[in-house]
């Protein structure tokens, strides 16, 4: 979320993984042969790993994160067991954060946190002309929170323009607090945790990839509705990257579901961007847009439905309950 010096306006994005419809293959065939559970992602250097590899492990990580969240719900101990054991075997969360750090590397298209950042363009300028027309008069830098992050040398850090704090479920370095997101202080937690660099909220939220990686429908619903906590004001925008598969290709979520999903939080769409791999949005929240909706009578909760039906799609689905 960025919010302008002028416009009172806010920016988050939230990046989520493309899910791939290929069945996923066996963890013993699908473990890349360099990684293990002993590599260290790393910001700087990778190791000769192919895109097939990476693209396995990953997908592996999902199935087995999903079955995972399903196990738990149903207190199935035993395959709660085995399937985080399966888990361990291929690496765990280490191994596919290396795989993902893989994936982001120059070589595979690059560091996606650019996109955020051309999108935030004319506010960065603003305020680097401000800040070499007042010299005297330091302008605040933008708030970033990055949630899912794996490097802390991305694009998102520009030199008195941007501070930018870092969170990961696990840490991968210095510079990424381990914190998981939806436990996390909000900026109004009455302890005063929520409080950072003697400021309370951010300008710009960025989940980056990390929607697609809650293995269930009614937690990515809970997440969506939890970014609204972190803005700094009531007005703010929004930025939202998802894969182009979890909105193009799936039964249960369009383009356009998702942006009724989201305006029922007070979210205005702003831009989009997509790839073949990647679908990149944009948006503006307003806490006064979700009151306006409500008022209005608009939709607040959305459960699964078909609503793009045919053969060869994914189920990717955001459900949006009451109390989530
Ligand atoms: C696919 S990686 C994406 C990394 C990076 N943002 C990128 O765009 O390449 C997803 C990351 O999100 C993190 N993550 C998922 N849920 C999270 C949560 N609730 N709180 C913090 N981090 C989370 C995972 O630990 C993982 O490192």
């Amino acid at each position: 979320m960025v919010r302008t010096p002028t416009s009172n306006t806010t920016t988050s994005r939230i990046l989520a993984k493309p899910k791939s419809n290929s069945k996923s293959k066996s963890l013993k065939s699908g473990r890349p042969p360099l990684l293990s559970s002993n590599s260290t992602p790393s910001t700087t250097s990778h190791p000769s790993i192919s895109s097939k590899h990476t693209r396995t492990l990953i997908r592996t990580h999902h199935v087995l994160q999903k079955r995972l969240a399903a196990a738990r719900l149903a207190n199935d101990t035993p395959l709660i067991n085995e399937l985080e054991s399966r888990l361990s075997a291929t690496g765990g969360l280490q191994s596919y954060q290396l795989a993902s750090t893989v994936g982001q590397s120059a070589t595979r298209g690059g560091d996606s946190s650019r996109v955020l950042v051309h999108w935030l363009r004319s506010e960065i300028d603003t305020r680097k002309s401000l800040t070499s027309s007042t010299p005297t008069t330091p302008i605040p830098p933008l708030r970033i929170l990055e949630v899912g992050a794996l490097s802390t040398t991305n694009a998102l850090n520009i030199p008195n323009i941007t501070t930018v704090r870092r969170i990961d479920l696990r840490s991968s370095g210095p510079g990424i607090e381990e914190a998981d997101f939806m436990t996390f202080p909000t900026p109004n937690d009455p302890d005063g945790k929520g409080i950072w660099q003697g400021q309370k909220g951010y300008d710009v939220l960025s989940l980056s990839l990390v929607l697609n990686y809650v293995p269930d429908a009614r937690g990515r619903g809970a997440m969506l509705k939890r970014t609204t906590k972190f803005f700094s004001e009531f007005k703010s925008t929004s930025k939202t990257l998802l894969p182009a598969p979890t909105l193009h290709n799936s039964r249960y979520l369009t383009p356009e579901h998702l942006t009724t999903i989201m305006a029922s939080l007070g979210y205005t769409h702003l831009h989009t961007k997509t790839t073949q791999k990647l679908h990149y949005s944009l948006w503006r929240y307003d806490r006064d847009k979700r009151v306006v909706w409500i008022k209005d009578g608009g939709q607040t909760t959305f459960a699964k439905k078909e609503i793009n039906p045919g053969g060869g799609r994914n189920n990717f689905c955001i459900i949006l309950d009451e109390d989530s």
